[in-house]
Protein backbone atom coordinates (compact mmCIF):
# COMPACT_ATOMS: atom_id res chain seq x y z
CA UNK A 1 0.00 0.00 0.00
CA UNK A 2 0.69 3.70 -0.32
CA UNK A 3 2.52 5.07 2.72
CA UNK A 4 0.91 8.77 2.59
CA UNK A 5 1.96 11.32 5.50
CA UNK A 6 -1.13 10.86 8.12
CA UNK A 7 -2.49 13.14 10.64
CA UNK A 8 -5.40 12.23 13.27
CA UNK A 9 -7.24 15.19 14.84
CA UNK A 10 -8.32 13.08 17.43
CA UNK A 11 -6.31 10.21 19.76
CA UNK A 12 -9.67 8.34 21.70
CA UNK A 13 -10.56 4.63 21.45
CA UNK A 14 -11.62 4.48 17.55
CA UNK A 15 -8.43 6.46 16.70
CA UNK A 16 -5.70 4.84 19.02
CA UNK A 17 -7.50 1.03 17.54
CA UNK A 18 -6.22 2.37 13.79
CA UNK A 19 -3.23 3.66 14.84
CA UNK A 20 -2.03 0.42 16.77
CA UNK A 21 -3.56 -1.70 14.26
CA UNK A 22 -1.64 0.67 11.67
CA UNK A 23 1.53 0.13 13.40
CA UNK A 24 1.38 -3.53 13.89
CA UNK A 25 0.76 -3.81 10.56
CA UNK A 26 3.47 -2.29 9.14
CA UNK A 27 2.75 1.67 8.56
CA UNK A 28 5.79 3.76 9.58
CA UNK A 29 5.71 5.17 12.49
CA UNK A 30 7.33 8.56 11.55
CA UNK A 31 4.53 9.03 8.75
CA UNK A 32 1.66 9.28 11.55
CA UNK A 33 1.10 11.99 13.81
CA UNK A 34 -1.88 12.20 16.23
CA UNK A 35 -3.32 15.46 18.25
CA UNK A 36 -5.87 16.47 20.83
CA UNK A 37 -5.55 18.37 23.69
CA UNK A 38 -4.67 16.63 26.20
CA UNK A 39 -1.55 14.00 26.61
CA UNK A 40 -3.91 11.51 27.87
CA UNK A 41 -4.27 9.43 25.51
CA UNK A 42 -1.97 11.09 22.59
CA UNK A 43 0.92 10.54 24.49
CA UNK A 44 0.55 6.63 25.59
CA UNK A 45 0.32 5.89 21.69
CA UNK A 46 3.67 8.23 21.02
CA UNK A 47 5.34 6.25 23.49
CA UNK A 48 4.09 2.77 22.57
CA UNK A 49 4.43 3.07 18.73
CA UNK A 50 6.46 6.00 17.71
CA UNK A 51 4.05 8.12 15.97
CA UNK A 52 4.39 11.92 16.61
CA UNK A 53 2.26 13.73 19.60
CA UNK A 54 1.09 17.41 19.66
CA UNK A 55 -1.63 19.74 20.33
CA UNK A 56 -1.53 21.64 17.17
CA UNK A 57 -4.34 20.75 15.30
CA UNK A 58 -3.22 22.70 11.99
CA UNK A 59 0.22 22.42 12.12
CA UNK A 60 -0.40 19.09 12.02
CA UNK A 61 -3.41 18.84 9.46
CA UNK A 62 -0.87 21.69 6.93
CA UNK A 63 2.26 18.89 7.33
CA UNK A 64 -0.09 16.28 6.35
CA UNK A 65 -1.34 14.26 3.01
CA UNK A 66 -4.22 12.69 4.37
CA UNK A 67 -6.45 14.57 7.74
CA UNK A 68 -8.38 11.75 9.37
CA UNK A 69 -11.26 13.52 11.57
CA UNK A 70 -11.65 11.04 14.56
CA UNK A 71 -13.47 13.99 17.38
CA UNK A 72 -16.81 13.20 18.34
CA UNK A 73 -19.51 14.30 16.15
CA UNK A 74 -20.28 17.10 18.49
CA UNK A 75 -17.09 18.48 18.55
CA UNK A 76 -16.33 18.15 14.59
CA UNK A 77 -18.57 21.87 13.59
CA UNK A 78 -15.71 23.23 16.27
CA UNK A 79 -12.71 21.67 14.95
CA UNK A 80 -13.10 21.90 11.17
CA UNK A 81 -13.85 25.39 11.92
CA UNK A 82 -10.73 26.19 13.19
CA UNK A 83 -8.59 24.09 11.03
CA UNK A 84 -10.85 25.83 7.64
CA UNK A 85 -9.31 29.37 8.60
CA UNK A 86 -5.97 28.03 8.24
CA UNK A 87 -4.72 24.92 6.24
CA UNK A 88 -5.56 24.00 2.72
CA UNK A 89 -7.24 21.78 2.07
CA UNK A 90 -6.94 21.24 -1.73
CA UNK A 91 -4.37 17.95 -2.74
CA UNK A 92 -5.42 16.43 0.58
CA UNK A 93 -7.24 13.21 1.37
CA UNK A 94 -9.92 14.03 4.71
CA UNK A 95 -11.06 10.77 6.30
CA UNK A 96 -13.88 11.04 8.47
CA UNK A 97 -14.62 8.16 11.28
CA UNK A 98 -17.41 10.36 12.89
CA UNK A 99 -21.07 8.56 13.33
CA UNK A 100 -23.74 10.84 12.43
CA UNK A 101 -21.84 13.73 10.11
CA UNK A 102 -22.74 13.83 6.34
CA UNK A 103 -20.34 14.76 3.71
CA UNK A 104 -22.50 17.80 2.69
CA UNK A 105 -21.88 18.84 6.27
CA UNK A 106 -18.04 18.37 6.03
CA UNK A 107 -18.05 20.52 2.83
CA UNK A 108 -20.29 23.25 4.42
CA UNK A 109 -17.56 23.13 7.39
CA UNK A 110 -14.26 22.52 4.86
CA UNK A 111 -15.35 23.62 1.68
CA UNK A 112 -17.24 22.38 -1.44
CA UNK A 113 -14.47 21.00 -3.32
CA UNK A 114 -13.08 18.72 -0.11
CA UNK A 115 -11.92 15.30 -1.31
CA UNK A 116 -13.58 12.93 1.48
CA UNK A 117 -13.97 9.49 2.43
CA UNK A 118 -16.57 8.45 5.23
CA UNK A 119 -14.85 5.33 7.59
CA UNK A 120 -17.39 3.58 9.32
CA UNK A 121 -14.80 1.72 11.31
CA UNK A 122 -15.24 -0.71 14.62
CA UNK A 123 -12.61 -0.92 17.50
CA UNK A 124 -11.81 -4.60 16.96
CA UNK A 125 -9.32 -2.60 14.50
CA UNK A 126 -7.13 -2.33 17.42
CA UNK A 127 -6.20 -6.23 16.84
CA UNK A 128 -6.15 -6.81 13.37
CA UNK A 129 -9.98 -7.69 13.22
CA UNK A 130 -12.23 -4.42 12.19
CA UNK A 131 -14.74 -3.92 10.21
CA UNK A 132 -15.23 -0.95 8.17
CA UNK A 133 -17.45 0.73 5.86
CA UNK A 134 -16.58 3.11 3.76
CA UNK A 135 -18.47 5.57 1.87
CA UNK A 136 -17.09 8.47 -1.11
CA UNK A 137 -18.90 10.96 -2.76
CA UNK A 138 -18.59 10.32 -6.89
CA UNK A 139 -16.05 13.36 -7.41
CA UNK A 140 -13.54 11.01 -5.14
CA UNK A 141 -10.58 9.38 -7.70
CA UNK A 142 -9.60 5.94 -7.51
CA UNK A 143 -6.10 6.34 -6.10
CA UNK A 144 -8.02 8.04 -3.23
CA UNK A 145 -10.34 5.09 -2.76
CA UNK A 146 -7.66 2.67 -3.12
CA UNK A 147 -5.60 4.22 -0.50
CA UNK A 148 -8.40 4.12 1.92
CA UNK A 149 -9.11 0.61 1.00
CA UNK A 150 -5.56 -0.69 1.84
CA UNK A 151 -5.83 1.74 4.95
CA UNK A 152 -8.49 0.22 6.27
CA UNK A 153 -7.53 -3.30 4.95
CA UNK A 154 -4.02 -3.27 7.02
CA UNK A 155 -6.72 -3.63 10.30
CA UNK A 156 -9.82 -5.56 9.30
CA UNK A 157 -12.24 -5.80 6.75
CA UNK A 158 -13.79 -3.19 4.31
CA UNK A 159 -17.00 -3.18 2.73
CA UNK A 160 -17.93 -0.07 0.33
CA UNK A 161 -21.41 1.65 0.73
CA UNK A 162 -23.03 3.06 -2.52
CA UNK A 163 -24.73 5.27 -0.66
CA UNK A 164 -24.49 7.57 2.38
CA UNK A 165 -27.54 5.99 4.32
CA UNK A 166 -25.38 2.75 4.45
CA UNK A 167 -22.98 4.30 6.54
CA UNK A 168 -25.22 4.73 9.62
CA UNK A 169 -26.38 0.58 8.02
CA UNK A 170 -23.00 -0.35 8.56
CA UNK A 171 -22.42 1.56 12.03
CA UNK A 172 -25.87 -0.46 12.99
CA UNK A 173 -24.39 -3.82 12.02
CA UNK A 174 -20.63 -3.36 12.51
CA UNK A 175 -19.50 -0.05 14.11
CA UNK A 176 -21.49 -0.42 17.09
CA UNK A 177 -21.74 -4.17 17.19
CA UNK A 178 -18.83 -5.31 19.06
CA UNK A 179 -20.98 -3.87 22.29
CA UNK A 180 -23.53 -5.68 21.42
CA UNK A 181 -21.35 -8.65 21.60
CA UNK A 182 -19.82 -7.57 24.85
CA UNK A 183 -23.22 -6.71 26.84
CA UNK A 184 -24.14 -10.49 25.82
CA UNK A 185 -20.64 -11.78 27.27
CA UNK A 186 -20.60 -9.31 29.96
CA UNK A 187 -24.56 -10.98 31.13
CA UNK A 188 -23.22 -14.54 30.21
CA UNK A 189 -20.01 -13.72 32.78
CA UNK A 190 -22.17 -12.41 35.32
CA UNK A 191 -24.41 -16.09 35.48
CA UNK A 192 -21.74 -18.03 35.14
CA UNK A 193 -20.01 -15.92 38.26
CA UNK A 194 -23.24 -16.86 40.10
CA UNK A 195 -22.69 -20.63 39.27
CA UNK A 196 -20.06 -20.53 41.12
CA UNK A 197 -16.95 -19.88 38.65
CA UNK A 198 -14.30 -17.48 39.89
CA UNK A 199 -14.01 -14.33 37.60
CA UNK A 200 -10.98 -15.60 35.91
CA UNK A 201 -12.64 -18.97 34.87
CA UNK A 202 -15.98 -17.46 33.91
CA UNK A 203 -14.62 -14.92 31.89
CA UNK A 204 -12.39 -18.13 30.23
CA UNK A 205 -15.54 -19.88 29.28
CA UNK A 206 -17.30 -17.13 27.84
CA UNK A 207 -14.32 -15.75 26.08
CA UNK A 208 -13.71 -18.81 24.76
CA UNK A 209 -17.08 -19.85 23.60
CA UNK A 210 -17.28 -16.54 21.33
CA UNK A 211 -13.80 -16.64 20.03
CA UNK A 212 -14.69 -20.39 19.05
CA UNK A 213 -18.43 -19.65 17.80
CA UNK A 214 -16.82 -16.85 15.43
CA UNK A 215 -13.73 -18.76 14.06
CA UNK A 216 -15.74 -21.40 13.27
CA UNK A 217 -17.83 -19.29 11.19
CA UNK A 218 -15.03 -17.75 9.46
CA UNK A 219 -13.82 -21.10 8.91
CA UNK A 220 -17.37 -22.28 7.32
CA UNK A 221 -17.99 -19.25 4.52
CA UNK A 222 -20.59 -21.77 2.96
CA UNK A 223 -22.62 -22.76 6.02
CA UNK A 224 -25.44 -20.85 6.91
CA UNK A 225 -25.65 -19.22 10.55
CA UNK A 226 -28.56 -21.41 11.00
CA UNK A 227 -27.03 -24.26 10.16
CA UNK A 228 -24.00 -23.96 13.15
CA UNK A 229 -26.51 -23.53 15.68
CA UNK A 230 -28.68 -26.39 14.75
CA UNK A 231 -25.46 -28.77 14.88
CA UNK A 232 -25.23 -27.85 18.51
CA UNK A 233 -28.65 -27.93 19.08
CA UNK A 234 -29.59 -32.04 20.16
CA UNK A 235 -33.25 -32.64 20.03
CA UNK A 236 -34.74 -32.65 23.54
CA UNK A 237 -31.50 -30.87 24.74
CA UNK A 238 -30.10 -28.57 26.77
CA UNK A 239 -29.42 -25.64 24.10
CA UNK A 240 -33.07 -26.13 22.97
CA UNK A 241 -34.07 -25.10 26.05
CA UNK A 242 -31.87 -22.50 26.69
CA UNK A 243 -32.77 -20.61 22.73
CA UNK A 244 -36.18 -21.51 23.43
CA UNK A 245 -35.69 -18.85 25.94
CA UNK A 246 -34.19 -16.51 23.92
CA UNK A 247 -36.99 -16.92 21.25
CA UNK A 248 -39.68 -17.00 23.56
CA UNK A 249 -38.25 -13.78 25.16
CA UNK A 250 -38.53 -12.25 21.19
CA UNK A 251 -34.31 -11.54 20.86
CA UNK A 252 -34.78 -11.19 16.86
CA UNK A 253 -37.03 -8.97 17.11
CA UNK A 254 -34.79 -7.21 19.96
CA UNK A 255 -31.95 -7.20 17.87
CA UNK A 256 -33.41 -5.83 15.25
CA UNK A 257 -35.00 -2.86 16.98
CA UNK A 258 -31.48 -2.01 18.82
CA UNK A 259 -30.09 -1.61 14.97
CA UNK A 260 -32.90 0.25 14.08
CA UNK A 261 -32.28 2.35 17.29
CA UNK A 262 -28.39 2.92 16.63
CA UNK A 263 -29.75 3.82 12.56
CA UNK A 264 -32.43 6.23 13.90
CA UNK A 265 -30.02 8.23 16.58
CA UNK A 266 -27.23 8.15 13.60
CA UNK A 267 -29.88 9.90 11.79
CA UNK A 268 -31.00 12.45 14.66
CA UNK A 269 -27.11 13.14 15.18
CA UNK A 270 -26.82 14.00 11.04
CA UNK A 271 -29.68 17.14 11.87
CA UNK A 272 -27.59 18.05 15.51
CA UNK A 273 -24.06 18.45 14.20
N1 LIG B 1 -15.53 4.21 19.67
C1 LIG B 1 -16.00 3.51 18.65
O1 LIG B 1 -16.24 2.29 18.74
C2 LIG B 1 -16.26 4.18 17.34
C3 LIG B 1 -16.19 5.55 17.20
N2 LIG B 1 -16.43 6.14 15.99
C4 LIG B 1 -16.33 7.60 15.84
O2 LIG B 1 -15.02 7.97 16.21
C5 LIG B 1 -15.03 9.30 16.71
C6 LIG B 1 -14.22 9.34 18.00
O3 LIG B 1 -14.83 8.45 18.94
P1 LIG B 1 -14.00 7.85 20.14
O4 LIG B 1 -12.62 7.56 19.69
O5 LIG B 1 -14.82 6.78 20.73
O6 LIG B 1 -13.97 9.13 21.12
P2 LIG B 1 -13.05 9.43 22.40
O7 LIG B 1 -13.87 10.26 23.33
O8 LIG B 1 -12.43 8.16 22.88
O9 LIG B 1 -11.89 10.34 21.78
C7 LIG B 1 -12.09 11.63 21.34
C8 LIG B 1 -10.73 12.26 21.11
O10 LIG B 1 -10.95 13.57 20.59
C9 LIG B 1 -10.00 14.41 21.21
N3 LIG B 1 -10.41 15.80 21.10
C10 LIG B 1 -11.33 16.49 21.81
N4 LIG B 1 -11.36 17.77 21.41
C11 LIG B 1 -10.42 17.89 20.42
C12 LIG B 1 -9.94 18.97 19.64
N5 LIG B 1 -10.43 20.19 19.74
N6 LIG B 1 -8.96 18.72 18.74
C13 LIG B 1 -8.42 17.47 18.61
N7 LIG B 1 -8.84 16.42 19.33
C14 LIG B 1 -9.81 16.63 20.23
C15 LIG B 1 -9.95 13.90 22.64
O11 LIG B 1 -8.81 14.46 23.27
P3 LIG B 1 -8.21 13.99 24.70
O12 LIG B 1 -7.41 12.76 24.37
O13 LIG B 1 -7.40 15.16 25.11
O14 LIG B 1 -9.41 13.72 25.57
C16 LIG B 1 -9.88 12.43 22.38
O15 LIG B 1 -8.54 12.03 22.10
C17 LIG B 1 -16.48 9.69 16.92
O16 LIG B 1 -16.83 10.62 15.94
C18 LIG B 1 -17.25 8.40 16.77
O17 LIG B 1 -18.50 8.60 16.14
C19 LIG B 1 -16.70 5.40 14.88
C20 LIG B 1 -16.78 4.06 14.95
C21 LIG B 1 -16.60 3.33 16.19
O1 LIG C 1 -21.55 5.02 19.70
C1 LIG C 1 -21.17 5.73 18.76
O2 LIG C 1 -21.80 6.75 18.43
C2 LIG C 1 -19.96 5.33 17.97
C3 LIG C 1 -20.27 5.09 16.52
C4 LIG C 1 -20.19 3.60 16.34
C5 LIG C 1 -19.61 3.11 17.59
N1 LIG C 1 -19.44 4.07 18.44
Amino acid sequence: MQHRKLCFIGAGNMAGAIISGLIESGYPANLISVCAPSGKNRDPLAEKYGVKSSDDNIGCAKEADVVVLAVKPQLMADVCKTLQKDVDFSGKLVLSIAAGVKVARFKELLGDNLNIVRIMPNTPSLVGQGMSGLYAPEEVGQQDRDYTSDLMTAVGKVCWVDSEDGINHVIAAAGSAPAYFFLFMEAMQAEAERLGFSTDTARMLVEQAASGASALVAASPDTPLSTLRENVTSKGGTTFEALKVFTDQKLPEIVSQAMQAAIKRAQEMEKLF
